[in-house]
C-alpha cells in the first residue's frame, strides 16, 4: 500500500450545486488519512471483478482486495450519487481514522478520485455475525459457548473504548449483528461508523435526526431523537440476547408469543425460566449459569430507564464475572408491548427498510407526536427477517 498527496478537482452540478460545494469542499479536506488511487483499487480487485464481491450494503458493493505486498482488503465502493452515502463517508473517515483498537475495523484509507468514494479497510476473513451465527443462513462455523463468550466480551471493550477512552467520547448508533464482523480466529470487530456522532464531554444528550436499524433502537432514542450513549448501550443488550439464544431480534415465522426476542426473554425472566433461551446448537456445552448471566446482562441493558443501563465498562466487568449480576437492579426492558396497539397499523412512513440503517427526521423532544410512535414502533414492529 501506498500513500499519495491529493488533488481535488472541485464538481458542480446544476440541481444541487450548493450542497455539492460544500460537500466537496469537506472532502478535499480528507488528511488524515491514506489516499489510494483508483488505480490501485482497480488492480487490486481486477477491475472490480464480481468474483471479489463479498457483499453490499446500503451504500454500495464490498470487494475482497489484494495489493501488490500481499496485504488484503475490503473494499467498500460507494454509490456514486448518494448525497447520504458522501455525508457518511466523510463520517466514518473523521471517526475512526485516527483511533484503532484491536475490536475496532482498522480503516486504511479511501479514495476520491473524480466521482468515484471508496473506503478501503482491514479485510476480516469470516463476515459479519449476522451472515454466521444469527439469521437464516447459519454458516459451517461453530459458535462454541467459548467463542460467544469471547465476541461478547470482546465487542463491549470496543464499544467501551469508544464510550469511554476516546475523546470526544464516540456514539456508533448502529450496533447490529450485520456490523460485528469476525476475524479468521472468530475475534469480533466493530463496523461502518458512518453514522456515528463525536459527543462532546459537556452534553447530557443531543438531539438528532433518528437513525439506526429497526430492532435495535432504544425507546427514547426512536421516540424523541434523544441520543446518548445509553442508546449504544441498548442495541448492545439486544445484540448480547442474540448471541446467546443464537436467533434474530425478531423472526415473524415464530408463534406470536415468541416473535419478539426481548420480549420473550423478559417473560421468561419474570417466569424464572431464562434457560429456555440459551441457544440449543450449542448441545448442552456450555456454562448454563454464565449463559443465563449474559441474558440478565442483556436484560440491563435494554431497561426502559436509560439511567439504569450500565455503563459499557460495568458491562465488560459483568461479562468477565469481576462485578456481580444482581437480579434486583434489572427492571422492565424498553418493551415495545405498550404499543400493541399500533400493531397491525401498516407502516404509512419511510423509516424503514427491511433491517438497513438510515437517518429520518424526528420531532423535536418537546413534541413527541403520536404517529411518530407510532411510526417508530410499527416500524420495529414490521422488521422481518
Ligand atoms: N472489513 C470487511 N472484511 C470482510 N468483509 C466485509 C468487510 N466489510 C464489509 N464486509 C462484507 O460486506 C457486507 C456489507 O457490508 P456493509 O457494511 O456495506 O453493509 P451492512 O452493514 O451489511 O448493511 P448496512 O450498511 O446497509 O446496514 C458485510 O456484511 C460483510 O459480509
Amino acid at each position: 500500500m501506498s500513500c499519495f498527496s491529493f488533488l481535488f478537482s472541485r464538481k458542480k452540478t446544476a440541481s444541487s450545486a450548493e450542497q455539492t460545494i460544500e460537500i466537496d469542499e469537506e472532502v478535499s479536506g480528507i488528511q488524515n488519512t491514506t489516499l489510494f488511487t483508483y488505480k490501485e483499487l482497480k488492480m487490486a480487485t481486477g477491475n472490480f471483478h464480481y468474483s471479489n464481491k463479498i457483499g453490499e450494503g446500503g451504500f454500495g458493493i464490498v470487494y475482497k482486495g489484494t495489493f501488490r505486498d500481499g496485504t488484503m482488503a475490503a473494499i467498500k465502493v460507494l454509490s456514486a450519487d448518494s448525497k447520504q452515502g458522501v455525508r457518511e463517508f466523510l463520517t466514518e473517515i473523521n471517526v475512526i481514522a485516527d483511533i484503532e483498537h484491536e475490536n475496532l475495523v482498522k480503516l486504511y484509507g479511501c479514495c476520491v478520485e473524480g466521482s468515484h468514494r471508496i473506503l478501503v479497510y482491514e479485510y476480516l476473513e469470516n463476515n459479519s455475525l449476522a451472515q454466521t451465527l444469527i439469521g437464516g443462513n447459519r454458516s459451517n462455523i461453530q459458535f462454541s459457548w467459548q467463542t460467544r463468550r469471547n465476541i461478547c466480551i470482546n465487542v463491549a471493550k470496543g464499544l467501551a473504548f469508544l464510550h469511554e477512552e476516546v475523546r470526544p467520547h464516540i456514539v456508533h448508533r448502529d450496533i447490529k449483528a450485520s456490523n460485528i464482523l469476525l476475524d479468521k480466529n472468530l475475534m469480533p470487530k466493530i463496523s461502518d461508523f458512518g453514522l456515528a456522532k463525536l459527543f462532546p464531554d459537556n452534553l447530557t444528550h443531543i438531539s438528532t435526526r433518528v437513525a439506526g436499524t429497526t430492532g435495535y433502537l432504544a425507546p427514547e432514542y426512536a421516540i424523541r431523537g434523544q441520543l446518548t450513549r445509553k442508546a449504544d448501550i441498548y442495541s448492545f443488550g439486544v445484540l448480547l440476547l442474540e448471541i446467546v439464544s443464537g436467533r434474530c431480534n425478531t423472526n415473524k415465522r415464530l408463534p406470536l408469543s415468541d416473535q419478539y426476542l426481548l420480549e420473550r426473554v423478559w417473560d421468561l425472566y419474570e417466569r424464572g425460566q431464562l434457560v429456555e433461551l440459551i441457544d440449543t446448537s450449542l448441545n448442552g456445552e456450555h456454562n448454563d449459569e454464565e449463559a443465563q448471566k449474559f441474558l440478565k446482562i442483556g436484560l440491563l441493558c435494554t431497561q426502559d430507564m436509560p439511567k439504569l443501563r450500565p455503563s459499557m465498562s460495568e458491562v465488560v466487568k459483568m461479562l468477565m464475572g469481576e462485578e456481580a449480576v444482581d437480579d434486583r437492579d434489572i427492571s422492565r426492558p424498553g418493551l415495545l408491548s405498550e404499543f400493541t396497539s399500533l400493531r397491525g397499523q401498516k407502516d404509512k412512513h419511510d423509516m424503514t427498510s427491511e433491517g438497513t440503517s438510515k437517518e429520518v427526521n424526528s420531532p423535536s423532544s418537546e413534541s413527541i407526536s403520536t404517529s411518530y410512535a407510532a411510526m417508530t414502533f410499527n416500524s420495529i414492529y414490521d422488521r422481518s427477517n
